[in-house]
């Protein structure tokens, strides 16, 4: 659901083209919206591919215990209707996000938009490497906490009005190492919060992927805390 910035977050306007990509995509009537899943899996696991090329040079960059795990991690949120997908790749420092996630758009992408305003066509979004903007067909907000080895962890935040922002993260659980893409679904989007939906597309999506993906549904204890009764000021 739609949340405003961090007021203390460095706020930034998107390179136009990928401005104009996150408009095409949001306004496109385009209904196969499970390849959101497939771009983000397959982000993952170049990530993870990127930090076990590293690893094979230098073994110290895997860190040691659950860093050392290169796995995807899908969780189900449903009271707070969040999705997440979180990876122990490379991850990224805060000049990443701010260059990967919305400044620099990559060659490919006026091509790709291009392309995507006669066809129509969102499915070929991957290979001009600008498929994490798909996420914008089931989500409203995006998160996205990154931790890179040579930066502390960092939030991207955005609700593709044009601008996003970038905050050091004090609140969220330290990753480790890695990115987590939290994404706030949109209210006609309430599919992509159930077990039996996600194992079947992350079947379908993993087949080539060659690290551990797993699902995870948290549930959420509705704890009842008693309205304390006004205590009487006399
Ligand atoms: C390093 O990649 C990531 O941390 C990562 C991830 O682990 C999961 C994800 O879903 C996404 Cl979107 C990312 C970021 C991937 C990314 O955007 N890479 C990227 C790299 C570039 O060099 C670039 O040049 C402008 C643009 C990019 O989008």
């Amino acid at each position: 659901s739609k949340k405003t910035l961090r007021s203390n977050a460095e706020k930034f306007e998107f390179q136009a083209e990928v401005s104009r990509l996150m408009d095409i995509i949001i306004n496109s009537l385009y209904s196969n919206k499970d390849i959101f899943l497939r771009e983000l899996i397959s982000n993952a696991s170049d990530a993870l591919d990127k930090i076990r090329f590293l690893a094979l040079t230098d073994k110290d960059v895997l860190g040691e215990g659950d860093t050392a795990k290169l796995e995807i991690q899908i969780k189900l949120d449903k009271a707070k209707k969040i999705l997440s997908i979180r990876d122990r790749g490379i991850g990224m420092t805060k000049e990443d996000l701010i260059k990967n996630l919305g400044t620099i758009a990559k060659s490919g992408t006026s091509a790709f938009v291009e392309k995507m305003q006669s066809s129509g066509d969102l499915n070929l979004i991957g290979q001009f490497g600008v498929g994490f903007y798909s996420a914008y067909l089931v989500a409203d907000y995006i998160e996205v906490i990154s931790k890179h080895n040579d930066d502390s962890q960092y939030v991207w935040e955005s609700k593709a009005d044009g601008k996003f922002a970038v905050s050091e993260d004090t609140w969220n659980e330290p990753l480790g190492r890695g990115t987590e893409i939290r994404l706030h679904l949109r209210d006609e989007a309430g599919e992509y919060l159930e077990e039996s939906k996600l194992k079947d597309l992350v079947k379908r999506y993993s087949e080539f992927i060659n690290f551990p993906i797993s699902l995870w549904a948290s549930k959420e204890i509705e704890t009842e805390v008693p309205v304390e009764e006004d205590e009487s000021t006399d």
